[in-house]
Formats: structure tokens, C-alpha cells, sequence
């Protein structure tokens, strides 16, 4: 079997050979490259499209007042600086950020990128416009916007270069980390990366593409898709990130190159999705499986289903999944949601991520949610939350290195004597750069006693161009540094590129705080890094301090940690840095084994691990439930295994039973139903009870002519009436329940706005129903309407939301609720002696199928603790069996031409020792 694993860059890239060889490179493969050959229109790019790695220096903080910061170097520094590639037992990347601008490589000579400025828009635009607009990377023909500088003389002939493949700048790398972890554990054999060089391909010839993706495939595992440079920008740049990124982070905006209506990113978006959909069904055989990883591909599993329908697909989001209430401002929001819906799972960073996740798709979609799934017309998507971590042996074996030991050594005498805080993060908004300054400001200003002894050292790396920020930024930092340095001492040092991996692990091991306070991030990988680099083993600094933002996913993980702050709020980070500076060495150590110990479960292997388990559950499920897939109940083995029992017990729904009308226009059970049913329960071996999703009172009124010896459950599990007994045990509390008062308002708001619409109050549920309603068009509107102030209702943990065709339901929260708890309870409460050999559950419900679940389970592991040993080895045999064509957890369906009741009726005509009756 093997594993594709989508993620926009490979973990590989391409160094054109196009100065002198360099020294100390780890060159794996080496190729004559066939670039540009000779033609009409590669001549006219053959001097232009390259451009060669340029070496530079760190650019100096604003205001830098000593030379302290020069102990920094930029990425392109040393070549022993260099990302190996993940051949070896020692790898280990960095997890992030990996910010670098695409077709701006600053270590690896490269293609530049031959796209146009986004196409004018259509509807304003004429073809010569469109041609005018082709941009010009060079801005004074020496410097691109990114201000990388290359001369002519860097501009070098395309024909006749080697090529060698590299570790990418770009990337995933704490998802690189992760696999690479899993196949050093031997649980991943055959894999098969997917995805694009980061690199511009435009100037590449065929037959240099070709070479390329041919030793990717056969000495990486990597199937390379090629998309145009057009295409990878729109996709990318414009759409990824300009409007997606942001907007997943909470921060909504109009992407700054749509100055007019156009929806051309959206376009590029859809058609990179495409892209990575057909290489990966070209190589896709039965048994493999998909994962698809990150909001690059939000419609890629939807576009695989469509072709693929029995394949095995997974979808991992890295990034936060907001509030719906932000979701819904995406104009592609439904076609975003419905791509997603293709995989058989979805994974997340957090619960919280799941569940905006699932109220989105029951705002937006109008599907049915419940705790861990959507339920779709003919399936289930499962949804789960599993934190990504990191891999702390090969980062341990990373700390190791000369290079990290040596950084250690510089950067510890440099600040020797002083405190260090140190932080890394992109330069865009939820990097949260902005605040984190501002509240280190304010900790300077509020704390003069620390201003000599502090240096906070921000590393900020840049994938796009936001030239605001970066102003404002500089100008703090230069207040910063103006107002509180002194001639021996600079309280900040701006970091202004990327620097080393081996670097940054250094700084880590000397930092006395990292502070993550992002805006907003999935996980932020960094801060599990740092604690482990903070045990003291390679510096004499140990149990740092980790300044945590709360809308970080890794907060999750480290709930209840002394140092979880709002980023917003300046005055609580300020009075955070001075808590972690006043910390006792044993203070420090305790927080530091909390932190430790939260997030031991979390590594980068146990995460590969939950994520395949997850999934092969999720698949196996979704074969399962399809009703088309079910074999019908054998009449034979019901029949055999009914007569052998000495105990049966019987759960039916009452709509499977009785017919969906039941109750609700006076439809009564017919006499034969009746028939059965004492038929059934005339045999002593037996026990029956009837599920509904009705109110006891209703049921009462029309169950009068049934037999009293039945059982009954109501209300999805809120209730248990025990056969021949008055009282109704409740399963959920009143506690539970106050929410009611409040949603009752907003559903009569609702009432009143709606003609034709009405409430129906249940002990554990409000229901609005609108089938009577006289324009059903507005009537719906108002549902969405009514349903989303609900969802955004205060209280929401305590609540369930149901939209059905034609109502919106409120009830307890699924894990309170069920009716598998009201029938595990039935079978607690057995007599000994009456253990049941025989299970027969039928329901066509959506709410049966908790039933089904719960009975299903039952069959793998039978026998309740608190039955006699006698009792242990009883075989019981469980039947459960779908009168419905939705996706569900039942086994079996109805045998063909068969009712549920022609199946009692057979069951009911063996007396209990196995004869006939009739
Ligand atoms: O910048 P991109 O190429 O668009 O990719 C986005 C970032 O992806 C990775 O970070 C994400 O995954 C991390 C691990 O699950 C998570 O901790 C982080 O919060 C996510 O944003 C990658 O590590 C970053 O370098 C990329 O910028």
C-alpha cells in the first residue's frame, strides 16, 4: 500500500549549478540540466530567467546601538548551515516557520518566475492591457521587491546547467519531521510525497522537467506536479496567501491585489487543487491511501472522491479553523466546505478547530452535525482532533551537532551575563510581531530595573510583501531601541531574515523566555521545541520560561499553564516577561515539567500514529455504512440463533416498526403489529422495549392498545419506562437543561417572524418547525438564521443543534444523550439470570444509530463485569438492521421484499423451544 502525502512543497528542490561548484555541498544527484535550449522563445528568456544566490549580511535592527547583533548570521551564511536531506537517522528539520518568498530562493540559484500581474479584470479590461501588465521582477533592473540583489553579470546562460537536488527552504517541516519520524519507526514503508518544486518551472524545457521529476519519483518518493508560474502565483500568493491565510487567522480582509471585482485567484486555486488531483489518480491503486495536507488543498479530497470513490482519504488542516461566523465571509465558502467533505476524515489541531469546523458545515451547508462527524446524504465524514508534535529524539540528536554546539558557545558569550528572551515568528499579521514589541515596550517602560539586564532577540521571516507592517514594525523597534539602549547595551535585536536552523536551536538553548504569542496559529510547533531544548544538557541555562498566547493551538495542550496570555492585552504580557524573570529556579523547574509532561502524548510520532488509525477506522466505518454495501439480515441464522438463546431482548424503533406516520396523524399500530408484538412478548424468554424520538406523552396516547409488558425509551434516550412499570427514570438531569429558557426566546422571536412555523417542547428538546410555513424559501432563511444566533448562543458546550428539512432542533449534547445509554442501562440492570444470548436492535433513525453503535460494540465484548461467572462465554448474538438508506452503523438491512414486521412475525411463530407455532 502506498502512502500519498499531498503538501504544497516537497520537501526537495532544485540548485541549478550556475556559479562555481561550491564547497562542502552534499550534492546527491547531479544531472546536466536541458534548460531553455536554443528557439525563438527560449533565446528571448534565456538571459533573464535565472537568477544566481545571492550572499548577504543580516540587515541591522532600527536603531541598533552595539555590535552585538552581528553574531547573527542570515541563512546563506555558512553552507554547513544547510537543511540536510532526510536520508539519515539524525534528520531533523525546522518545524516552522519556514517562511521564504516563492521563486526568491536566497541559498539555490533558481528560475525566476515569468508570471503576469493578475489578469485585469475581465469585464474592464481589453487583451492589450492584459499583455502590458507582465511583470517585471527586477525593479531598477538590479533589485526585486524582495530587495534581493543580482547584477548582470549574475545573469547566466540557461543552456548547459547541472542541477542538484536540495532539502527545500519551504515546507511543512514539522509535518516532514513527522513522517520522516514514522519511517524511522518502521510504521510508514512506502510513501510518495506530492507536490510542487517552490520554485518558478515556466523556464524550464521539457525535457529538464522530465529529468527532474523522473529522479524525484525513482530516488525520493516525490511525484512532482508542475503547475505554470501563472497558475502557482495565483494560487499561491494571491489566494493561499492573501485571502485564505488571513482570513483562517482571523483576519478577514480583501485581498490587497483585488482592487476590482475578479475572481481570478479563486480560479488558480481551483486549477492547482486540479493539478494535484490528476497526478495523484494517475498513480493511485486500489489499497493506497490519501492524505492531503494544509489549506492549500481545501478542494483537493472533494475532486479525488468524484474519481476516486472507494479510496481511502485523509485531509489534515495545520492551520486554525475560525469561527464560522468568520468562515461564512469567504465567498467560496460552500465550495471550500463541500471539498473538504470528500475525505473520509478531517483532522484538526484542536477541538476547538473541530467544532467551528462542524458548526460551519451546520450553518453554511445545512447538514446534520454531531460530535465527531457530518452526516452526508449516503455517509459519514468523520472529524478529529489530533495535535501535531514534534520529534524530540532526532531534534536531541540535533542538539548534539558541532554547528548548534557552536552557536551555543557565540551566542551565550555574546549575551553572556544578561537575559534573553527570544521569539520567532512571520512577518505578517497573526505573526503578531506588532504586539509582542508593544508589550515589551511597556515591560521596559513599567520595570526599569530590568532594562539593562533584558535583550529580546525577534528572528522575523517573510513570505510576503506587507510593507505597513513592516514599517510600523521598524519604527517601534527604532522607539525601542532609541529610548532605553544604553552605549554598552541594546534592549532589541530585530532579526530581519531567516537565520539557520542549527542557529535558532542555539538560541533556544540559551534563551531564559521564548515568547509565542501569535495572534493566532494552529499549533506553533516552537514552543514544543524550546522546552526541550531548555533540559539543560548542552548549556548551563535550564527550565526556560515559555510565554504563550492563548489562541495558539499548542495552548490547548498546555492548558492551565502560569504563562498563557492574551497578546492583545500589552499590560498582561509585559507583567508575564517580569513573572518569568522573578522565577525561582524551582518555580521555573516545576512549570517547565507541567509543560513537559502536557505534552508528552503529543509528538510527532503518536500523531502520525492516531492519524492512520483514525483513518483506517473512518474508511473501514464509511465502507460499512453505506446501506448498499450491507448484506441482508440471514433469516436462517436469526432464525437458529433466536431458538438456541435462552434470553433475547428486543430494541425497535418505533418508525421502523410502526411506520414513519406513527403518532403523527393519528396512525395507530394495526392490529397485526399488535399481533406480533404479544406474540413476541408472550414468550417469557423475551424482553421488548420500543425506541422513540417522541415525548412519553405522546407515546402514551397512542400506545394505549399495546401490551404493558413493553419497555420503552423516548425523547432520543432522555427517558426509560421499564416494562410493567409507571415510572419513567430520567437519563438527563435537569441541570442540563438551562440552557432551555434562553433558546426558547430566540425561537419565538423566530415563531413571530415566521407564519406558519411552531415550537414543539419536549422535556429534553425545543424543536422549530417549519413544514406548515406559507413561504418556505423565507421560512428556511429565517431557520439559518435562527440556527446560527443559537450557535453563537452563549452556553454552547451544554447544546446540540439538529437542522432537519424542515426544522431546527435543540437538544442535549450527543455524550449526554443517546439512546445506546438508555439500552446500556436496560442491560445493566438485568436480572442475572436473563442475560441475553440475543440482541435484535432496528431502527431506520438518525438518532438510532447511537443504538446500533452501542450494540454493535456489545457483540466484541459481551459480558458485563457484574454478571455471574456462569454467565462468562455466553455467545451473543447481535443483530442490527436498518430500515433506512442513509449512511449508518447498523449491519445488515431488511432481506429482500421483507418488512420489519414479516421478520417479528417469523421470530414470533417459534415458541421458545424452537417449535413452530403455526
Ligand atoms: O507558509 P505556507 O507554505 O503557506 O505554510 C503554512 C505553514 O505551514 C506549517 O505550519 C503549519 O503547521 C504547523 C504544524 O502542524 C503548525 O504548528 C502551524 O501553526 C501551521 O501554520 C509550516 O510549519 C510553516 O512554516 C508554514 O508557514
Amino acid at each position: 500500500m502506498t502512502v500519498f502525502i499531498a503538501s504544497l512543497f516537497l520537501p526537495y528542490t532544485i540548485d541549478f549549478q550556475l556559479t562555481e561548484p561550491r564547497h562542502g555541498q552534499n550534492a546527491s544527484v547531479s544531472s546536466h540540466a536541458n534548460v531553455d535550449g536554443p528557439g525563438p522563445i527560449v533565446g528571448r528568456l534565456s538571459d533573464t530567467c535565472f537568477q544566481t544566490r545571492p550572499l548577504g549580511c543580516l540587515p541591522l535592527t532600527p536603531g541598533a546601538t552595539t555590535e552585538d547583533e552581528t553574531v547573527f548570521k542570515g541563512y546563506t551564511w555558512r553552507l554547513t548551515d544547510e537543511i540536510p536531506i532526510a536520508n539519515d537517522r539524525l534528520w531533523h528539520g525546522p518545524s516552522e516557520p519556514r517562511a521564504i518568498p516563492w521563486g526568491h530562493s536566497r541559498r539555490f540559484n533558481q528560475p525566476k518566475s515569468k508570471a503576469t500581474d493578475p489578469p485585469t479584470p475581465s469585464i474592464l479590461s481589453s487583451r492589450s492591457q492584459i499583455q502590458g501588465s507582465r511583470r517585471d521582477l527586477s525593479l531598477d533592473g538590479s533589485q526585486d521587491r524582495w530587495g534581493m540583489k543580482y547584477h548582470n553579470s549574475t545573469r547566466v546562460s540557461l543552456s548547459n546547467a547541472d542541477w542538484v537536488v536540495k532539502a527545500a527552504e519551504q515546507g511543512h517541516g514539522g509535518l516532514q519531521n513527522a513522517i520522516h519520524a514514522a519511517e524511522k519507526s518502521s510504521l510508514l514503508k512506502d510513501k510518495m510525497w506530492v507536490g510542487t518544486l517552490g520554485m518558478p518551472t515556466d523556464s524550464l524545457s521539457a525535457p529538464t522537467r522530465t529529468d527532474i521529476a523522473e529522479t524525484l519519483q525513482d530516488m525520493y518518493d516525490s511525484l512532482t506536479v508542475f503547475v505554470s508560474d501563472n497558475e502557482f502565483e495565483g494560487h499561491y500568493t494571491h489566494f493561499c496567501r492573501a485571502v485564505l491565510w488571513p482570513a483562517l487567522h482571523y483576519q478577514m480582509q480583501e485581498s490587497p491585489r483585488h482592487t476590482e471585482y475578479d475572481d481570478y485567484s479563486w480560479i488558480q486555486y481551483l486549477k492547482l487543487n486540479l493539478a494535484f488531483a490528476e497526478t495523484i489518480i494517475k498513480h493511485w491503486k486500489p489499497g493506497d491511501r490519501i492524505w492531503v495536507h494544509d489549506y492549500h488543498f481545501l478542494l483537493l479530497p472533494g475532486l479525488l472522491r468524484q474519481r476516486l470513490p472507494q479510496a481511502e482519504i485523509g485531509f489534515f488542516l495545520h492551520t486554525p479553523f475560525p469561527s464560522s461566523e468568520i468562515f461564512r465571509c469567504l465567498t467560496p465558502r460552500e465550495e471550500l466546505l463541500d471539498g473538504l467533505l470528500g475525505a473520509d476524515l478531517i483532522g484538526f489541531q484542536t477541538e476547538e478547530y473541530c467544532n467551528h469546523f462542524l458548526q460551519s458545515c451546520s450553518r453554511l451547508l445545512r447538514l446534520e452535525v454531531s460530535a465527531n462527524k457530518v452526516h452526508l446524504k449516503h455517509q459519514y465524514v468523520s472529524v478529529v482532533s489530533s495535535p501535531m508534535g514534534i520529534d524530540s529524539l532526532s531534534l536531541y540528536t540535533l542538539r548534539q551537532s558541532t554547528e548548534v554546539k557552536g552557536w551555543i558557545h557565540s551566542i551565550g558569550h555574546k549575551y553572556q551575563g544578561q537575559y534573553l528572551i527570544v521569539a520567532r515568528d512571520r512577518l505578517d499579521a497573526p505573526g503578531g510581531i506588532k504586539q509582542k514589541l508593544l508589550a515589551y515596550e511597556l515591560f521596559l517602560e513599567t520595570y526599569p530595573a530590568w532594562r539593562e539586564q533584558v535583550v529580546l532577540v525577534q528572528v522575523m521571516s517573510s513570505a510576503s510583501e506587507i510593507p505597513e507592517l513592516e514599517t510600523q514594525i521598524s519604527k517601534i523597534a527604532m522607539r525601542i531601541n532609541a529610548t532605553y539602549s544604553t552605549i554598552t547595551h541594546q534592549p532589541l535585536v530585530l532579526v530581519q531574515q531567516d537565520i539557520s536552523h542549527f542557529q535558532f536551536i542555539a538560541l533556544l538553548s540559551v534563551a531564559h523566555i521564548f515568547m509565542a504569542t501569535n495572534l493566532r496559529e494552529g499549533m506553533n510547533l516552537t514552543s514544543h521545541d524550546f522546552i526541550h531544548c531548555q533540559d539543560g544538557q548542552l548549556s548551563f541555562h535550564r527550565h526556560g520560561s515559555l510565554i504563550l498566547s492563548e489562541f495558539v493551538g499548542s495552548a490547548s495542550i498546555f492548558r492551565g499553564h502560569k504563562l498563557l496570555v492574551n497578546p492583545w492585552d500589552y499590560k498582561q504580557c509585559a507583567d508575564a516577561i517580569k513573572s518569568a524573570l522573578d522565577m525561582s529556579p524551582a518555580e521555573r523547574k516545576l512549570n517547565w515539567n507541567f509543560l513537559l509532561d502536557c505534552k508528552s502524548p503529543y509528538t510527532a510520532l503518536k500523531w502520525h500514529i492516531r492519524l492512520q488509525d483514525a483513518l483506517t477506522k473512518a474508511h473501514g466505518i464509511q465502507q460499512i455504512r453505506q446501506t448498499n454495501h450491507l448484506s441482508p439480515v440471514s433469516p436462517d441464522d436469526l432464525k437458529n440463533s433466536y431458538v438456541a438463546a435462552t434470553a433475547r431482548i428486543f430494541f425497535l424503533e418505533d418508525g421502523a416498526i410502526f411506520g414513519p406516520a406513527f403518532g403523527i396523524e393519528e396512525s395507530l399500530p394495526s392490529n397485526k403489529i399488535c399481533a406480533t408484538i404479544q406474540a413476541l412478548i408472550n414468550d417469557a424468554k423475551n424482553i421488548l422495549y420500543i425506541i422513540s424520538n417522541r415525548s412519553t406523552e405522546q407515546l402514551r396516547e397512542v400506545l394505549e392498545k399495546l401490551p404493558c409488558e413493553l419497555g420503552f425509551i423516548t425523547e432520543n434516550g432522555c427517558f426509560l419506562q421499564e416494562p410493567e412499570s409507571a415510572l419513567w427514570i430520567p437519563f438527563v438531569p435537569e441541570s442540563a437543561m438551562k440552557w432551555r429558557p434562553g433558546i426558547k426566546k430566540i425561537m419565538e422571536y423566530f415563531l413571530e417572524r415566521t407564519e406558519g412555523s411552531r415550537i414543539e417542547e419536549r422535556r429534553c428538546s425545543l424543536t422549530f418547525h417549519y413544514n406548515g410555513a406559507l413561504d418556505h424559501e423565507v421560512a428556511a432563511r429565517q431557520a439559518s438564521e435562527l440556527a446560527d444566533q443559537i450557535n453563537g448562543a452563549h452556553g454552547r458546550a451544554d447544546f446540540h443543534v439538529v437542522r432537519e428539512a424542515t426544522s431546527v432542533k435543540v437538544e442535549p449534547p450527543h455524550a449526554s444523550l443517546g439512546n445506546g445509554k438508555a439500552a446500556a442501562y436496560v442491560l445493566d440492570h438485568l436480572p442475572n439470570n436473563r442475560y441475553p444470548e440475543f440482541l435484535f436492535a432496528a431502527g431506520g433513525s438518525r438518532s438510532g444509530e447511537t443504538l446500533f453503535h452501542w450494540a454493535n460494540e456489545l457483540a466484541v465484548a459481551p459480558i458485563a463485569s457484574r454478571f455471574d461467572k456462569s454467565e462468562l462465554g455466553k455467545i451473543l448474538h447481535v443483530t442490527t438492521v436498518t430500515t433506512s438508506t442513509h449512511a449508518t452503523e447498523a449491519r445488515s438491512v431488511l432481506p429482500p421484499g421483507c418488512s420489519l414486521l414479516d421478520v417479528l412475525d417469523e421470530l414470533a411463530s417459534f415458541m421458545s423451544n424452537g417449535e413452530e407455532t403455526k
